[in-house]
């Protein structure tokens, strides 16, 4: 039986122990697992000659939310960035395999660009919002793909900051720069900003690392939220947060992917010493 204790992330201060006990929310039963939104098979992707992921085999479940965790440079970003097919704006970039969206191959050149950007959206670790108003943060990105009435638009962007858990903060001041927002308040329009396009996938690259702690609690019930209408793949160094969050973790080491599975049985029982390793900090 794995020790349920683990060490604190070190980006996030322990409050009193050095050892922080890991509280696992009740999950549900593996045999619910839902049908496969989005699946790495064979993923293999360079960077150059540096062989960055290697025969990468991943499913991930429709509105369920799937951690993936691994020492850095083990290559979750990479993954994460190969799903919406960031790589292919940089010409020495190559992935080959299969990723399938909807049992499609979005690495085909066929695949429509424009489809996989409305279908797949991204967070990053830094909040990233446009130098514009709050309004226009979330409008921007829908009128590249839809034509909608001044009122519609109204509506739809509401609803996104809604989505958000933003709106309430913001809903007086739409027309100030978003500039303004704390950093918590940025990444939630962040957020707002990539469900305002009604994506399929959400992928969220570290949203917390840059965020206090109340800020960090806001966006991870916030991911609780958005995994009833959305397939979420988060990126995080923090195993805590990975426990609380996911219902699904994938083990990345040096650019294989160890194991895979329910939270519960990657924390309480992994298979292999690498990730038992990992998740009782023992190294990484
Ligand atoms: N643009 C790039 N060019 C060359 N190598 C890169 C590039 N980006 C990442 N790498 C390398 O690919 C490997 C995987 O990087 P990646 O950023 O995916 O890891 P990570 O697990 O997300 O790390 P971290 O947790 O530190 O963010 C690392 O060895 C990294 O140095």
């Amino acid at each position: 039986m794995t020790d349920l204790s683990i060490q604190p992330d070190l980006r996030t201060p322990p409050m009193n122990d050095a050892r922080i006990s890991l509280a696992m929310p009740a999950r549900a039963p593996a045999a619910e697992v839902a049908p496969v939104k989005l699946a790495a098979r064979g993923l293999n992707f360079h960077y150059d000659k540096f062989h960055a992921l290697k025969d990468i085999h991943l499913e991930i479940p429709e509105k369920r939310v799937t951690a993936l965790i691994g020492p850095s440079g083990c290559g979750k970003s990479t993954l994460l960035r190969i799903f919406n097919r960031i790589y292919a704006l940089y010409p020495k970039l190559v992935a080959s395999g299969q990723v399938l969206l909807d049992g499609e191959n979005i690495l085909d050149a066929k695949y429509p660009m424009n489809r996989l950007r409305s279908k797949v959206g991204m967070v990053f670790q830094k909040p990233v919002p446009f130098p514009m108003t709050i309004f226009e943060n979330v409008a921007y990105g829908i009128r590249h793909h839809e034509k909608l009435s001044k009122a519609e638009m109204a509506v739809r962007v509401e609803g996104a900051l809604r989505q958000g858990a933003l709106w309430d903060e913001v809903k007086d001041k739409l027309g100030q720069s978003a500039l303004g927002l704390s950093g918590g308040q940025q990444q939630r329009l962040c957020i707002a900003r990539a469900v305002a396009l009604k994506p399929d996938v959400l992928l969220l690259d570290e949203p917390t690392s840059a965020l206090d702690p109340i800020s960090t609690s806001r966006i991870e019930q916030l991911v609780e939220e958005l995994k009833k209408d959305y397939t979420i793949a988060i990126v995080t160094h923090n195993m805590q947060q990975a426990a609380r969050v996911s219902d699904f973790t994938a083990f990345m080491y040096l650019g294989d992917l160890v194991e895979h599975g329910p939270t519960e049985t990657i924390f309480q029982s992994p298979t292999r010493q690498q990730t038992e390793d990992y998740i009782t900090g023992r190294f990484g």
